[in-house]
């Protein structure tokens, strides 16, 4: 079989399987204790906070680790919410300064988030704790646009989140242009500071991301997406003091208390041993899966001609180096029919954890202007590291006698 769907997750790099036993074995005190166990495994996790930070371009102290990257997610509208609630309690009774407190806690997102962003902000929504702009995406570009973002902010707006790079369609979205125009609004507004967020679980270890450039106040990270294990991190700016940051759970005082609990050590260590593998070779990964990207679509243009339609071509837009959205045209060539019938390639028609979503096209295709037949037969391939032009030839081969069969069969 021939695995095309590392957007979904990734396999653990063998230096980071090396490092997570290790720590297993030798780091497996707790490392709030004072004796030596503990204190290897304290060594592994400010190693490992080092590591992360070092391949974002920020600070060991402004890492939080989280069990993944929808904790994270989840902990930064928790924290909008409380930002919002104690500003207007500060604001109280200065003159003329209730103007923007009035009413809920404004948040703008957009259409295409994923579901750890857009379902918490429905829920806020649905519950009444929160106005929620989903801002959509330009149908041309596939991309939010930088105008319609700032158009949306209010005197309530207290949160911005958009992801760095969309996960289907692999378009990179203007964050750090985002983030430039409402730090210049923040300069000059009387109302509640908006805090600015940015997923960029599909974006670390395909592209540059560095968080000084993007400007961004937090930024998720999510380790099954760069070969690392199931456990991820927020960055903050400044946690607590530059930053606001309000912990979701209380407990043993971990993590500064802004995320108690006792450490997953071998799996901070396996992820802070991928940082590192991403800081030292980003550019070679990026080039690779590029060159395999375009190695696919030509292979796949040569091979099904005018039956072919890119989904993450978008003129203007940056799309992440590794991911294919394609959709072979035909009336009995839907990409879930398509999947099942091919007898070497693994991939997906879309965000895995959307996978029960029946046969429905894709949201986030539909809301980038994929016409509803042709997003209906999409392929998300999403190549990785290691994937060679040999196995892109077995797959385009496999996807060609697939095609063929299923005409057949009607
Ligand atoms: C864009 C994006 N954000 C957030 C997540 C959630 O991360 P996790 O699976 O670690 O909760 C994922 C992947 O699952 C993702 O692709
Ligand atoms: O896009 C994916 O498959 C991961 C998020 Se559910």
């Amino acid at each position: 079989m021939i695995y095309m769907d590392y957007n979904a997750t990734t396999p653990l790099e063998p230096e980071v399987i090396e490092a997570i036993s290790e720590a297993l074995q030798e780091a497996w005190g707790n490392p709030s204790s004072n004796y030596l166990a503990g204190a290897k495994a304290k060594a592994i996790i400010n190693e490992s906070r080092e590591n992360v930070a070092r391949m974002i371009g920020g600070k060991a102290e402004d890492i939080i680790f989280t069990s993944g990257g929808t904790e994270a997610n989840n902990l930064v509208l928790h924290t909008a919410m409380e930002h919002f609630r104690k500003s207007r309690s500060s604001a109280k009774g200065v003159e003329g300064s209730r103007n923007g407190y009035d009413g809920l806690p404004h948040i703008i997102t957009s259409n295409v988030e994923h579901d750890s962003v857009k379902l918490v902000a429905e829920h806020l929504q649905s519950e009444a704790k929160a106005d929620v702009t989903f801002v959509p995406v330009s149908k041309v570009t596939g991309r939010v646009e930088v105008e319609d973002v700032v158009a949306a902010v209010q005197s309530n707006t207290c949160l911005i989140s958009i992801m760095l790079a969309n996960n289907e369609t692999g378009v990179i979205m203007p964050v750090q242009e985002i983030c430039s125009r409402v730090k210049s609004l923040n300069k000059q507004r009387q109302h509640v500071r908006i805090l600015l967020h940015t997923d960029a679980a599909q974006a670390l270890g395909k592209i540059p991301v560095d968080v000084g450039e993007l400007g961004v106040d937090y930024l998720t990270i999510v380790g099954h997406k760069f070969y690392a294990p199931r456990i991820g991190a927020l960055y903050v700016d400044g946690p607590g003091t530059r930053t606001p940051l309000h912990p979701m759970l209380f407990g043993g005082g971990q993590e500064r208390n802004f995320r108690p609990g006792t450490e997953n050590t071998p799996m901070i260590a396996g992820l802070g041993k991928a940082a590192k593998l991403v800081a030292s070779n980003l550019s070679a990964y990026e080039s690779c899966m590029r060159s395999t990207k375009l190695y696919l679509e030509n292979r796949l243009q040569t091979v099904f001609k005018n039956r072919i339609h890119f989904n993450s071509h978008y003129p203007g837009s940056d799309i992440l180096p590794n991911t294919c959205n394609v959709s072979i045209l035909g009336r009995t060539l839907q990409g879930w029919r398509v999947l099942s019938h091919c007898r070497k390639l693994l991939a997906s028609v879309g965000a895995a954890c959307h996978s029960d979503s029946g046969n429905r096209p894709s949201h986030i295709l539909l809301s980038c202007g994929i016409p509803s037949e042709v997003a209906a037969n999409a392929l998300r391939l999403s190549v990785g590291r290691w994937t060679t032009e040999a196995d892109v030839d077995a797959v385009v081969e496999d996807l060609r006698e697939t095609v063929q069969l299923l005409e057949e069969m009607n």
